[in-house]
């Protein structure tokens, strides 16, 4: 064969052995927390807008909530304003609440939006306010076993998922940043990973993928033959209390999502490119995977 054949054959390849998966996942809703390096580095940044519009027009509903620690605390930092993580959630006053509704809904939903728009009209921001997306229910963080008190942070009491599904409906790719009010209306802060959860939960997602810097989950970070490429929610539920804290509310949040119905949660690397296609269209898969049982 010629070198261009055999390259031609690789590629055929290749989308052959997406074909079970294309069948598989068609029609399905994904929900994609978005997050870690992916959002940082430009390239990478491209690579997953490429991968939602892929995604779409394969006949997948991809739904992205997205985070922006890093863009916040540079911008609190800018400004003068403190602000410490206790428990793995962001200490955050009257002040910093303004700069994280700033930052994400007005600096890095709209980057996102704007990368996707660039394929075609598909990206539409939305935040946990509009048409009550999320309704927020103040919550404390776990420092040594004790609650302890982080201010206007919240977790998700009540979703409603109209507003996504009428834009799934439509042909969108609703991208969603993490913002909510308060039964009162008071605007709290929520972990982009537990939001992502409990979106996924509501909407009966067929997956949540999580994409952050690192492989996946090791059962002893930082040790590197410890990645666990699959685990059950049980287990998972066993190992949570020694984990240690950015990867808490991520792995609380697969657990939330599966015990919600969520049939696998996945944490992938968000430093390889392409890695949400790789994840939903190869045999291997990426990272981590939470299944129910
Ligand atoms: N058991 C573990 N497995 C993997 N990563 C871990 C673990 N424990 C702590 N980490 C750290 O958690 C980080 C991911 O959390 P975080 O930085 O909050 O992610 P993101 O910015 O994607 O939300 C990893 O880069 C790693 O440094
Ligand atoms: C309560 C809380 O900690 N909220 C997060 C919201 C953004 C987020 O979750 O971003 P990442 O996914 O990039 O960490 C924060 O203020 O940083």
């Amino acid at each position: 064969m010629s070198p261009d054949l055999d390259l031609a054959q690789h590629k055929a390849a290749t989308l052959i052995e997406a074909l079970p998966w294309l069948a598989r996942f068609h029609g399905s809703t994904v929900v994609v927390k978005y997050g870690g390096n992916a959002m940082i580095d430009a390239k990478l940044q491209r690579a997953f807008a490429e991968d939602l519009v892929f995604l779409r027009y394969v006949g997948i509903k991809p739904v992205v909530v997205h985070g922006g620690g890093p863009q916040i605390s540079s911008m609190l930092d800018r400004l003068g304003v403190d602000s410490e993580f206790r428990g793995g959630l962001r200490v955050t006053t009257p002040e910093a609440m303004d700069v994280v509704a700033m930052v994400l809904v007005g600096q890095v939903g709209r980057e996102l939006v704007g990368l996707v728009n660039q394929h075609g009209p598909f990206a539409v921001g939305l935040s946990g306010e509009d048409a009550r997306l999320f309704t927020a229910v103040r919550r404390t963080a776990t420092v040594d076993g004790e609650s302890v008190d982080v201010g206007q942070v919240g977790d998700v009491a009540q979703v409603d998922t109209s507003a996504v599904t009428d834009l799934i409906e439509a042909g969108r790719i609703p991208v969603i940043s993490t913002v909510a009010p308060d039964a009162d209306g008071v605007l709290h802060n929520l972990n982009a990973d537990t939001a992502a959860a409990a979106l996924a939960a509501a909407l009966s997602a067929r997956k949540l993928v999580v994409l952050t810097d690192v492989a996946g989950l090791y059962a002893d970070w930082p040790d590197p033959d410890t990645l666990i490429s699959q685990l059950t929610a049980a287990e998972l539920a066993e190992l949570l209390p020694r984990l240690s804290a950015g990867m808490v509310p991520k792995m609380e949040a697969c657990l939330r999502a599966v015990r919600g119905g969520v049939p696998a949660a996945h944490v992938v690397d968000g430093r390889v490119p392409h890695s949400l296609l790789l994840e939903v269209f190869t045999s291997e898969g990426l990272g981590t995977m939470v299944i129910p049982a």
